[in-house]
């Protein structure tokens, strides 16, 4: 029963219409345009669907976590007893920002929404709920937020001693971002101009 979930649920993901409504409602176009898995990984995003109850002795996380490399973990809760400085943090969580590593999550309880930027820098926002695992790629612009549920636990991961400092867009001149454009963005256009002849 425990890992009755496993393998069954895939994430949703979809275009965001960019009205300045709360960042917490869903933000849809009408009508909606979801976004697959496919088109993530071209952006460098991975996701799984794991068994969030027994993660520490399922198999599949294990090996994820050995084959990357991901020695370091902790746990955030986002509720106003649980993070310090609350406000101030789900404040800076939604600002558009660049990382110099990979941004691991692993939702053990609860759901919420991380944003990123596609290819024509348009937002695409993925929904992620309990035994969802999804990283971010260094340099990806992403921001994240609750959604209207208002409960997220999750896991964070990392090679080695974590770095969490977020770099604010704009950081078009960083390295870490020029390597994901090269890696992520121009290959993309580098493969529609073969195609083209
Ligand atoms: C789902 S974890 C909360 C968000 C977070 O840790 C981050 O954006 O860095
Ligand atoms: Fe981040």
């Amino acid at each position: 029963m425990a890992s009755s979930n496993k393998g069954e649920a895939t994430i949703q993901a979809w275009y965001m219409n960019e009205t300045d409504e709360d960042q917490r409602l869903p933000h849809h176009c009408d009508p909606p345009e979801y976004v697959s898995l496919d088109k993530l990984a071209e952006l460098g995003v991975l996701y799984w669907h794991l068994d969030a109850d027994n993660y520490e002795t399922d198999e599949e996380f294990n090996k994820i976590r050995e084959s990357r490399g991901y020695t370091y973990s902790d746990l955030i809760t986002c509720c106003p007893d649980k993070l310090p400085n609350y406000e101030c943090k789900l404040k800076s969580f939604y600002e558009e920002h660049i990382h110099t590593d990979e941004e691991i999550r692993f939702l053990l309880e609860g759901s919420g929404y991380f944003d990123v930027r596609d290819n024509n820098d348009r937002w695409i926002r993925i929904w992620v709920k309990k035994g969802d695992m999804i990283v971010l790629p260094a340099g990806i612009y992403h921001r994240f937020t609750m959604d209207s549920d208002n409960h997220t636990k999750a896991l964070r991961l990392f090679v080695g001693e974590p770095v969490w400092t977020p770099y604010n867009r704009p950081q078009d001149d960083h390295p870490i971002r020029k390597q994901y454009v090269e890696a992520f963005i121009e290959k993309d256009q580098g493969s529609h101009a073969v195609e083209a002849h």
